[in-house]
């Protein structure tokens, strides 16, 4: 049977800050979602959060970007956010960028990950969502998945995933990808993903038969919007086993809490941290990231499951080394590396400060020609 798994997401508002979805807005989600059923536009769905971000799995038949299933999504947050909005929730209808759908939500501001495939016999499959972080930040864990023989041995191991695999990487800021193979192209591979900011990991494919193995959300809100506008807080849909990387190889590709880009104000780097559904919620400085995961099996279309991936002290130690990581960086304060390069400040407050110092800038040789007429006068009244 042919498939499409759509995960799409939005911050409609949240409690008590960018802190956590309120159960009334996910409510509100759900009607729309389960008369969407009703009505055969999707197979089946199911609706949770991570942190501030509102999480809408679907299951159906009509491919990617298919306006109903689009439309069913956006009218979803529309109803969450106009719940949010009437309990007074902080920031209300916040990735909402526009108020007219136009044919999907592509550039409205959701973030989109979809798959169209043919299920395997048994079709496991994990769901990664993170909130206070952007869609580089699942470059690294991709690459250690699916290229990476220390983290799954099933590359050396299993003859199936022994061709390796092939990433689309997409370049954000040109709006171009290209498709590189692992292992022949991993050092051209990892020059450009080494710049998660900039290059992003779309699409992951098996060498052998080009089977899609996972893919990524890759909008930017602050490139879609010209501006700081939260923190895109990607998803990723990754397939499992049986020539594919098992469960507990996906998972181990997070057992290292890497620093991300987002945390307070989207604009520090700070260690991705997998949690529990439980704990999935943004506190210390507004984070840090944090990464739920949700495992299914997708049986007709039928979402079977979830589990909760990372509820398992087997996490607890990478949490722990997360926790002494977000210490030690926060210990930089406002500065560089915890506070994002300059680059990444452009659409926040930086290009502002500037404009507003720029007349108190001084050329340095101004500033000398300057301290050398009042040496020289001082010179000439001694000589007096
Ligand atoms: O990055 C953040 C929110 O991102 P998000 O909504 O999760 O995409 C937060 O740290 C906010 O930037 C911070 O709480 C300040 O929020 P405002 O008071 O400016 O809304
Ligand atoms: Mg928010
Ligand atoms: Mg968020
Ligand atoms: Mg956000």
């Amino acid at each position: 049977m042919r498939t499409t798994i759509s995960v799409i997401k939005a911050d409609i508002g949240s409690l008590a800050g960018h802190h956590i979805v309120h159960p009334d807005t996910m409510a509100a989600a759900n009607k729309v979602l389960a008369a969407a059923k009703e009505q055969g536009i999707i197979i089946d769905y199911y609706i949770t959060h991570v942190g501030d971000d509102l999480q809408l799995i679907m299951t159906h038949t009509r491919g990617e970007l298919d306006t109903k299933v689009h439309e069913t999504a956006w009218n979803a947050f529309k109803e969450a956010a106009k719940v949010a909005k009437d309990l007074g929730l902080y920031a209300a209808g916040q990735d909402l960028l526009s108020d007219s759908f136009s044919g999907n939500v592509r550039g409205l501001g959701p973030g989109v990950a979809e798959m169209d495939i043919e299920e395997r016999t048994s079709e496991p499959i994990a769901i990664f969502m993170a909130d206070k972080t952007e869609p580089g930040a699942y470059n690294l864990p991709l690459y250690k998945m699916f290229a990476d023989p220390f983290n799954t041995p099933g590359l050396v191991i299993d003859p199936t995933m022994h061709g390796g695999f092939k990433f689309e990487v997409l370049d954000v800021y040109e709006g171009e990808a290209v498709m590189l193979s692992a292992p022949q192209e991993i050092y051209d591979l990892l020059a450009l993903i080494g710049t998660p900011a900039r290059y992003v990991i779309r699409r992951v494919y098996r060498n052998e038969d080009n089977l899609l193995a996972a893919v990524v959300s890759i909008e930017r809100l602050n490139l879609i919007a010209g501006k700081y506008v939260g923190k895109d807080d990607p998803v990723m849909i990754v397939r499992l086993q049986h020539g594919l990387p098992a469960l507990g190889e996906a998972l181990e590709a997070f057992a290292f809490p890497h620093l991300v880009p987002g945390w307070m104000r989207g604009s520090h780097y700070g260690p991705l941290m997998p949690v529990s559904q439980r704990d999935a919620k943004a506190t210390r400085f507004d984070g840090p990231p944090r990464l739920l995961g949700l495992g299914f099996n997708v049986k007709n279309g039928k979402l079977v499951g979830p589990t909760d991936l990372f509820d398992d002290p087997a996490f607890d130690e990478t949490r722990r080394l997360a926790n002494i990581v977000a210490d030690y960086m926060r210990r930089h304060g406002p500065f560089m590396p915890h506070r994002l390069e300059p680059t990444e400040m452009e659409y926040t407050t930086l290009p502002l400060i500037l404009e507003k110092l720029k007349n108190r800038f001084k050329k340095e040789s101004d500033v000398y020609k300057a301290k050398e007429s009042v040496y020289a006068k001082e010179e000439a009244q001694g000589h007096d």
